[in-house]
């Protein structure tokens, strides 16, 4: 024992204190090691005991107990049934087990004392008149709430207690709750797709039609996943399936399906962690893309785990809570009516339950193919694929209609039937009372009818029905309890017993789910995968996932600012007022769509040539840059002006190229010395060429010789940006103006690519000694003196140059900033599929031949100019037309996107393209 234990025995105990109740973790270790080392030498007493008791529990802690996942591919993927979510009992939350129950009954509610459910119906629940919905939320948003239920809950009709689908959020409408629904929806022909537009849930097509438009929006990302996933093939195992056959066919097609799947289920988490959520809390009211994000590990100050993805099953009580029937739009109210009495064949009120089932059971029957399945009316194309536009009709109309208020007195009457099955459906579960459920949740107990509902006409039916504010059942309870005023927080407005439980049930379905939590990786969902299902709180439409999705899957029949697609769960008429509200109504557009012209593919080499030829064609990229760049003169430039073929001139000028290749040369060589590492041994040094050399040499001549904006580098430390940073800002300007990026992504780039301009044109302007706002005549003639006769050392010899070409100071200042864009990323790009063509050339020795004999020089040339069109990525540009016209066989119309496809068959070398 040290002396000093021996001598303070109260320093002993202080620890142990210190131990129990530090909450710095950091603090606990260190005491762990000292309190270790310490016992270890103490003769054996209750002190040294309880001591290595707390070591021994902190250190158990540390790891969770069972291991909530492991690495076999019996794990890796969600199971339809959602079996085996947590690996330890597979079983839990599975399809076709029992409902959970999570409240004790304490107060007997025996079936022959409750009134009857009609007649509660006709008292409580049916609706008087139409009420709108205090926060303006549209009918779509129930409609991607009834796709969230139907996910969870599917009461089987046989068998009331058993739920048919999984207890997790896993998009079992689309990919059905058993193996062989799934197996039928799949086109197994190793690229993992689905067949078009298929969706398992034969529920939803009593519906009304904005359900099933969501579930094909999903269904139709799945396919965008899967092809992604198989063209990026991130880990070099997929082949060109014509090349696979039998086993080998259907494990590739497994491993893109269920990979696909995991990435479009974390899709919808997103969706309900940001839409839904953000419409649900309110959040959209105040501008707000702040959501909760309850997968993390999260450690208790113990250093215990909170727990998370143990697994989930749903129970009767929440299957009760979500009933939402109260808030069915006028025209979803007229739908039901419609479909009901065309099924039926007889007046809505004397359609039975018994009815219901039976019918039901009929349509099952009729036609089992998925891929045949329609809705709303619609027709499947000879593709299998629903029209575009005829989705995009149902969503305008869906975003449109008003959702009703949740209210007693507020269901539709033609969802009585609903609503018995619903009340009769409670009875047998055994469920708890009202009271039963406010306390379960730690809420107060209504201590009488007025209190659970002040509208004394309310209050005064319900009593007279169950005597005793404790009899009242959970059911009626939910649904007729006085709703939530509209306040800050409050978005969906049910009653508060609603809107306090819907929170904790929608973190229990989420954080319990292994695929959320501890499997949410991006090793099972490829690199790809596990970025493109992010929600992205930074991005358009206050961070929208349903924003994104439609854009992606409905790409010409939104504009990419529309309110139509990143706020479709609140009406347009909402929206306005709170954008106005915001001051945020320029950055949206708030019509009702109407149908962009579909791209026009071109793909023969004729036809390409002559409408690159032809003036009625104009490069998109100055409508984009005009959109971020407040300089005409800049954005027509980077479209393609006179002055960019002048500049492209000036820099093949023997005077500047020759500069120009020195700096490379220079530079290049530093960032090699300074990048590379030694292997061990120290002979062979390794580099990153591409980040390290590829990409930053041309930040480093764009920053220095054009911009005079000084980089941030190890001997440098007041630089403005490191290479790094400067070329993430002219990443985001190049791919904004020049690249095809997604729809959904582009406004986001947007904001991202004015801003980075706007701080670049400062730097420029600053260096040139240029602020041109409101500077007399004499001042710019000096500047202009000044900068024909600059020191070479003050400004580059182009920066000196351009002024001749471009005529005036504050084109200047312009066409830098246009070279530092194009310069740069197109650079490095071009450089690095220089130097992957070198590399996959099966004769590298006598291309380094080449590069070694300066006499060489123009076979070494031919050779870069060869690996140049080397760009397994690139597929065609794109023009806008202008005006109608006719190009060989394609009639073209005003207005129209036409991608040039240059790629197909290597018709056209991407050389003779007028570069960026
Ligand atoms: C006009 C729109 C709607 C119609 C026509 C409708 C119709 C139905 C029908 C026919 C059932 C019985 C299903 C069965 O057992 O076969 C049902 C159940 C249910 N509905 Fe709705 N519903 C609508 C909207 C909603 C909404 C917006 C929600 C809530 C978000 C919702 C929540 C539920 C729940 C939780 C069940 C019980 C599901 C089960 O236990 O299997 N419904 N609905």
């Amino acid at each position: 024992m040290t002396p000093c234990f021996q001598k303070f025995p109260s320093y002993q105990a202080s620890l142990l204190d210190v131990m129990k109740n530090s909450k710095a973790i950091d603090d606990r270790k260190l005491l762990l090691l000292m309190v270790a080392q310490f016992v270890s030498r103490l003769p054996e007493g209750s002190w040294a005991n309880e001591a290595q008791n707390l070591i021994i529990k902190l250190l158990y802690d540390d790891l969770p107990h069972p291991p909530a996942t492991g690495v076999s591919k019996k794990y890796a993927y969600r199971r339809s049934d959602g079996a085996y979510n947590n690996i330890n009992i597979p079983d839990m939350g599975k399809a076709g087990t029992a409902y959970a129950r999570s409240v004790q009954q304490t107060h007997p509610l025996p079936t022959k004392n409750l009134p009857d459910a009609g007649l509660i119906f006709d008292t409580l629940l049916k609706r008087d008149k139409f009420v709108p919905h205090p926060g303006g939320l549209s009918s779509m948003m129930f409609s991607f709430a009834a796709l969230v239920i139907h996910t969870v809950f599917r009461t089987s009709h046989d068998d009331v207690g058993t739920n048919e689908t999984s207890s997790y959020v896993d998009l079992a409408p689309l990919y059905g709750n058993n193996e062989e629904t799934t197996t039928a929806l799949r086109r197994l022909d190793g690229r993992g797709l689905l067949y078009p537009d298929v969706f398992a849930e034969d529920r939803l097509l009593l519906l009304p039609p904005s359900v099933c438009v969501l579930l094909v929006l999903f269904s139709r990302n799945h396919n965008y996943i899967a092809k992604k996933l198989y063209e990026i093939n991130e880990r070099g195992t997929f082949r060109p399936p014509r090349n696979l056959s039998g086993d080998k066919l259907r494990a590739q097609d497994d491993e893109i399906f269920e990979t696909a799947r995991l990435v479009n289920v974390s899709w919808f988490a997103s969706a309900v962690f940001s839409d839904y959520f953000s419409a649900i809390l309110g959040l959209v009211r105040e501008g707000s893309s702040w959501s909760l994000a309850p997968f993390g590990e999260i450690r208790n100050e113990d250093h215990s785990f909170f727990e998370r993805g143990r697994g989930n099953a749903c129970s009767v009580e929440f299957n009760c809570l979500y009933r939402w029937h109260a808030t069915t739009s006028r025209e979803n109210e007229q739908w039901v009516t419609e479909l009901l009495q065309r099924t039926f064949q007889k007046p809505v009120e004397d359609i039975t339950i018994e009815d219901y089932f039976v019918k039901y059971k009929e349509l099952q029957g009729q036609d089992n193919d998925m891929k045949h399945w329609t809705f709303g009316a619609l027709q499947r194309q000879e593709d299998g694929t629903f029209k575009d536009e005829e989705l995009a009709e149902i969503l305008y109309d869906a975003t449109e209609s008003e959702a009703a208020a949740f209210r007693a007195r507020g269901t539709p009457a033609v969802m009585r039937l609903h609503e018995m099955m619903g009340i009769e459906a409670n009875r047998r579960w055994g469920v708890c009372s009202m009271n039963d459920f406010r306390q379960f949740l730690g809420l107060k107990p209504y201590t009488s009818f007025k209190d659970w509902n002040s509208d004394p006409e309310i209050a005064d039916v319900a009593e007279k029905l169950y005597g005793h504010i404790d009899f009242l059942e959970l059911y009626v309870g939910l649904q007729a309890e006085e709703a939530k005023p509209l306040v800050d927080g409050a978005g969906l407005c049910p009653g508060y017993t609603i809107s306090r439980a819907i929170l904790s049930d929608a973190i229990a379905l989420t954080r319990g789910d292994r695929f959320f939590t501890y499997d949410y990786t991006p090793y099972n969902m490829t690199a790809w995968g596990f970025a493109d299902c992010q929600r992205d709180p930074n991005g358009f439409g206050f961070g929208s996932t349903l924003g994104r999705l439609i854009l992606r899957t409905l790409p010409n029949d939104f504009t990419d600012n529309s309110v139509y697609a990143f706020f479709p769960l609140m009406t347009p008429k909402a929206m306005r007022l709170i954008l106005d509200d915001k001051k945020l109504t320029d950055q949206y557009d708030l019509a009702r769509p109407v149908k962009c012209m579909p791209t026009c593919k071109v793909t023969g080499r004729a036809d390409i040539v002559k409408i690159m030829d032809n003036r009625s064609f104009v490069t998109p990229y100055e409508l984009r840059a005009s959109k971020v760049c407040s300089s005409e003169y800049v954005a027509k430039f980077l479209g393609g002006s006179d002055d960019q073929e002048k500049v492209r001139q000036l820099l093949n000028d023997p005077s500047i190229s020759q500069d120009i290749l020195t700096f490379f040369a220079d530079i290049t060589e530093v960032l090699i010395r300074e990048n590379s590492y030694k292997l061990v041994g120290g002979e062979v040094q390794a580099l990153d060429v591409v980040r390290d050399v590829l990409k930053a040499a041309p930040i480093h001549w764009v920053a220095t010789e054009l911009g005079g904006i000084k980089l941030k580098t190890r001997t440098n430390k007041d630089g403005v940006y490191t290479a790094e940073e400067l070329f993430n800002m002219l990443g985001d300007i190049y791919s904004f103006i020049f690249l095809d990026v997604e729809a959904p992504t582009l406004m986001a780039l947007e904001i991202n690519a004015s801003k980075n301009i706007k701080d670049l044109q400062e730097h420029i302007n600053e260096h040139l000694g240029l602020s041109l706002v409101g500077k007399t005549a004499e001042f710019i003639d000096s500047f202009v003196a000044k900068l024909r006769n600059a020191k070479k050392d003050l400004h580059g010899p182009i920066v000196r140059k351009l002024h001749d070409i471009v005529g005036s100071p504050e084109h200047v200042a312009g066409a830098i900033l246009v070279l530092m864009i194009s310069a740069s990323v197109d650079l490095s790009i071009a450089l690095t599929n220089v130097l992957n063509y070198y590399l996959d050339s099966k004769d590298t020795a006598s291309i380094r031949k080449l590069a070694a004999n300066p006499g060489s020089n123009s076979k070494l040339e031919a050779f870069v100019l060869e690996a140049l069109l080397y760009d397994p990525t690139f597929e065609g540009v794109y023009r806008m037309a202008t005006q109608d016209c006719i190009v060989g066989n394609t009639e073209v119309k005003n207005k129209t996107r036409v991608f040039l496809d240059i790629a197909a068959g290597n018709s056209v070398s991407r050389l003779f393209l007028p570069t960026t």
